[in-house]
């Protein structure tokens, strides 16, 4: 009864939301109207999911284990609520009233990944291709499709094989290079008739880091000095082995793409990088080129290669030999491998200048870019604080890092792949779904995005992480990023927050 009238009430506030909504939460406008019109018509508004965030049925249907299973099966420990992704949000099941609902909000995009798994479940195709994963993603492509609705697919999402983490090491060894291209290849043929934006990789930067440097996430390899119950690693040049693996592995899969399938599909293929702005902690000369090389060291290790070939010449400076070398034949594979970025955007940072990193004898990719990361400068905090401790509001850092990247590599075709805020601990349905903050959060966001586009910055979608409270990684359940609430203590009821009515009524065409 009472989550009944919870929906009731929130049906009734869905209907007379359009009056009420923005006259109680704190506007930011900069133009009447501010709509969707004031972009391209073809410009495309979305939500972003991800398989092992949403899914559930880990081991269904003839799904192999990926090394996020095995990570959460392992170190539960590492999860803040000791939860994992074995049923999570059960979208394997339910996606077919999920996309209704993407359809209801008014979304022109949905973004999905694909697990390597569901369709080669021991990760290469000589150990065999389970039909029963391409009709999942067949059927969940032609429900998006269906409601005229474009899908935007993510071919990693960092759920990797285990079969190819216990063969050769997973994006430590240059093998994986092979099975990657077999992989995206079957994605390719059975889905590219429908599928036309392809991004390769999500936030390489955050797989390395945590992944290989902190341990913090799959396959949870790192240095013993972190103390991060690692059996495994090293934080000084695993991180740079795997990105260098991921960039290789994207190279080859864009070549395929663009030699074989998209002379026929038309689609365009790209990836994405994840970065936090920095501003200089201080006018200091040094401090200032701090900001940039924290921008190096997030943004550019990849960015860098993708536009250049090479990485930063910050990076070759600070890392030295453990930065792995392209052959003059890899770095014209990868330069110029992106017909788009997918760019994920949180928060800004303050970067301070420090001399020599905080152990020069436990080296870690974290402290190479020598700079001290902060989220207050003299007392003042960069941006409002929000549910997540390392994330703060700041959209002018949106603005900027657009701009940085339109000014420092070539002014590339940009999609905001994810852009969000979180809650943490809230249970109450009421609650959840009255989220203010995060209607203010893209009302600002959108209107940064708007003064880059205007500005001449290649940007030609956004896409809002996420489209429901999800399985946030470290931080489990604790953490809610939904522009649609789920009821993890009532058979993950979904729900419209006020953000999602919002961002209806924004796309009102
Ligand atoms: N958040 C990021 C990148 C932010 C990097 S900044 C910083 C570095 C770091 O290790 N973490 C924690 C973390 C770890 C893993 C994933 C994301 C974030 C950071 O947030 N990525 C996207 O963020 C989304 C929100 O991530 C949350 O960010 C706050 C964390 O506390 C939470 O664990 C994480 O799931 C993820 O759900 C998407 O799958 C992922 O593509």
């Amino acid at each position: 009864a009472i989550s009944l009238l919870i929906f009731l009430a929130n049906f009734l506030s869905m209907i007379e939301f359009s009056k009420a909504a923005n006259a109680k939460v704190p506007s930011h406008t900069i133009s009447n109207p501010f709509n969707r019109t004031i972009f391209s018509p073809d410009f495309l508004f979305g939500a972003s999911t991800s398989s092992y965030q949403y899914e559930g049925a880990w081991n269904e249907d003839g799904k192999g284990p990926s090394i996020v299973d095995t990570f959460v099966h392992t170190h539960p420990e590492k999860i803040l609520d000791r939860s994992n992704g074995d049923i999570a949000l059960d979208f394997y099941h339910r996606y077919k009233e999920d996309v209704k609902l993407a359809k209801f909000e008014g979304l022109d995009a949905f973004r999905i990944s694909i697990a390597w798994t569901r369709i080669l479940p021991k990760g290469s195709v000589k150990k065999g291709i389970n039909q029963a994963g391409i009709d999942y993603y067949n059927s969940l492509i032609n429900e998006i499709v269906a409601l005229g609705i474009k899908p935007l697919v993510t071919l990693f999402h960092w759920d990797l094989p285990q079969a190819l983490e216990d063969e050769y090491l997973g994006f430590l060894s240059p093998k994986v290079v092979d099975d990657y291209v077999d992989f995206v290849e079957i994605c390719f043929k059975n889905f590219g008739d429908r599928v036309k934006l392809w991004a390769t990789m999500n936030e390489p930067w955050i797989f390395t880091s945590t992944g290989y440097d902190s341990g913090s996430l799959a396959p949870g390899r790192c240095s013993a000095w972190m103390n991060n119950n690692c059996t495994i690693g090293n934080s000084g040049t695993e991180p740079y082995i795997a990105g260098h693996n991921i960039l290789l592995a994207h190279a080859a899969a864009s070549k395929l793409y663009r030699q074989k399938y998209k002379p026929i599909q038309k689609g365009q293929i790209g990836t994405i990088v994840v970065s936090h702005w920095f501003e200089p902690a201080s006018n200091k000369p040094e401090d200032k080129k701090a900001s940039i090389r924290a921008l190096d060291f997030m943004l550019g290790w990849f960015m860098h290669p993708l536009t250049y070939g090479d990485y930063p010449i910050s990076m070759r400076k600070l890392v030295g030999k453990r930065l792995p070398k392209f052959t003059p034949k890899e770095s014209m594979l990868v330069k110029d491998s992106c017909d788009f970025i997918g760019l994920n955007y949180y928060t800004s940072n303050f970067a301070a200048h420090i001399s020599k990193p905080p152990n020069t004898v436990n080296i870690s990719s974290g402290t190479d870019n020598l700079v001290n990361q902060t989220t207050s400068r003299n007392g003042k905090l960069i941006g409002d604080p929000t549910g997540v401790s390392i994330f703060y509001v700041a959209p002018k850092g949106l603005y900027k890092l657009l701009v940085y990247i339109k000014k420092f590599y070539k002014n590339p075709i940009v999609y905001i792949t994810e852009c969000g805020m979180g809650e943490s601990n809230i249970d109450d349905v009421a609650k959840g779904i009255n989220d203010a903050q995060r209607v203010d959060f893209y009302q600002r966001h959108i209107k940064a995005l708007y003064r880059a586009f205007r500005e001449g910055v290649h940007v030609k979608g956004f896409f809002a992480w996420s489209f429901f409270d999800n399985f946030e990684w470290g931080s489990g359940y604790t953490q809610r990023f939904g522009i649609n609430f789920v009821d993890y203590k009532n058979n993950l009821k979904r729900y419209p927050k006020r953000s999602a009515l919002w961002m209806k009524k924004f796309l009102l065409k």
